[in-house]
């Protein structure tokens, strides 16, 4: 919890609000009048990537009752409707305590498939042009399932979403930080086989207690064999965790690093080498990292100069997808069309696309801002 930050309620009034309906009249850059569509639809409308999204966030409760069907899988829970109410988190731990449960009943490759795929129409409906997703092999392979199996799954989805839905998409493998060294290591070795679906390597699960130098050899060994690095940092750790990750980790991207905004150095620094911050306000907000979005420094982030993105990190378990993140921030934040368009942009700008990729969707960006301001 950042400092002089205290917990309100779960579901903060400013997220309802945020899906009202606000019509305004307003003028292109051009000069031309229009009468603007709401806020929600602008958003709607605005081509983005995402860049912070564990898949096995995106199982809903509807698909994890018909995995639990199909697998012969007895759950805890009723209903759906019970296991929603079960949704209810005071910190990291506790949520991270039933995304396990709730993962155990992927069990076939075609259940990976699924998960991915409802996540990738997700983006088609929210137009996300292009998403970069964490998975963690060993919540699986620690339960007997192979690691093909869940690559395998999740690659033919994302193969599928190119084709089908010309959505991209970036692979990244997280080790889980609670574990310890010698596992991260058996899961590097693992994914060397599958090196040409897997661009970096990331770190997440519980932070207090397990900092990043824990990792520093197995990210070292992960660099040497070509792959990049990120890592959550500064979600529930201090800022000195950002710092590591950077000096030690060698990561080009920090996963959440809010509790950067304590640190004026770090920030300085962060801002000077424009390592990008994969920033998930619901999520900070259903694990109390933050007690209200009013208070959440993605703004002051922003006016520090940093480079700071919008995503939702585990979509079915903290209310909602990429659009209501940016739509809960920008209602909490007064966060401006400018601002948002610019938030946009940074997404294309910190992703692993390539220059060419990326000039092409700042342009679309830049094109739908002027025609929609
Ligand atoms: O929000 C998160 N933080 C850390 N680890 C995670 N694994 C899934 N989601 C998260
Ligand atoms: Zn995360």
């Amino acid at each position: 919890m950042i400092e002089g930050m205290k917990v309100e309620g779960l579901k903060s009034r400013t997220f309802c609000r945020a899906k009202a309906f606000i019509f305004k009249k307003n003028r292109n850059f051009d000069g031309k009048r229009n009468i603007m569509t709401t806020l929600s639809e602008f958003i709607h409308g605005l081509p983005k990537a995402e860049l912070h999204l564990h898949i096995e966030g995106t199982l809903e409760p509807e698909l994890l009752f018909q995995l639990a069907e199909r697998n012969h899988i007895q759950l805890k829970y009723p209903s759906v409707e019970a296991l929603k109410k079960a949704y209810k988190f005071s910190n990291l731990q506790e949520f991270l305590d039933l995304y396990y449960e709730g993962a155990n009943v992927l069990i076939e490759e075609q259940d990976f498939y699924d998960l991915a795929w409802d996540y990738l129409e997700k983006c088609k409906e929210q137009n996300v042009v292009h998403t970069e997703i964490f998975f963690d092999p060993q919540t699986h392979t620690e339960r007997g399932i192979l690691f093909a199996t869940v690559i395998n799954g999740i690659n033919r989805a994302l193969q599928d979403a190119r084709t089908k839905l010309g959505i991209s998409s970036k692979l990244i493998m997280c080790f889980l930080r609670h574990l310890d060294e010698a596992s991260a290591f058996q899961t590097l070795d693992e994914a060397l086989d599958y090196k040409d679906l897997i661009v970096a390597v990331g770190l997440d699960s519980s932070e207090k207690g397990n900092p990043p130098a824990k990792f520093e050899r197995v990210f070292a060994k992960a660099r040497e064999e070509g792959f990049l690095t990120v890592a959550h940092a500064g979600e529930e750790g201090p800022a000195s965790f950002v710092k590591d990750a950077v000096d030690l980790l060698k990561i080009i991207r920090i996963d959440h690093g809010i509790a950067a905004i304590q640190d004026e150095f770090l920030l300085a620094e962060l801002a000077q080498k424009q390592i990008p911050l994969t920033v998930c306000p619901l999520s900070n907000l259903e694990l109390r990292a933050v007690d209200q979005l009013e208070n959440h420094p993605l703004k002051k982030l922003m006016d520090h100069g940093l480079l700071v993105t919008v995503n939702s990190d585990d979509p079915a378990y903290f209310g909602g997808y990429v659009n209501e993140n940016y739509l809960a921030s920008a209602e909490a934040l007064g966060l401006s069309k400018a601002d948002l368009c610019q938030l946009a942009k940074n997404s294309v700008i910190a992703s692993l696309l390539s220059e060419p990729e990326k000039e092409h969707h700042i342009n679309a960006i830049q094109q739908y801002c002027s025609e929609n301001a």
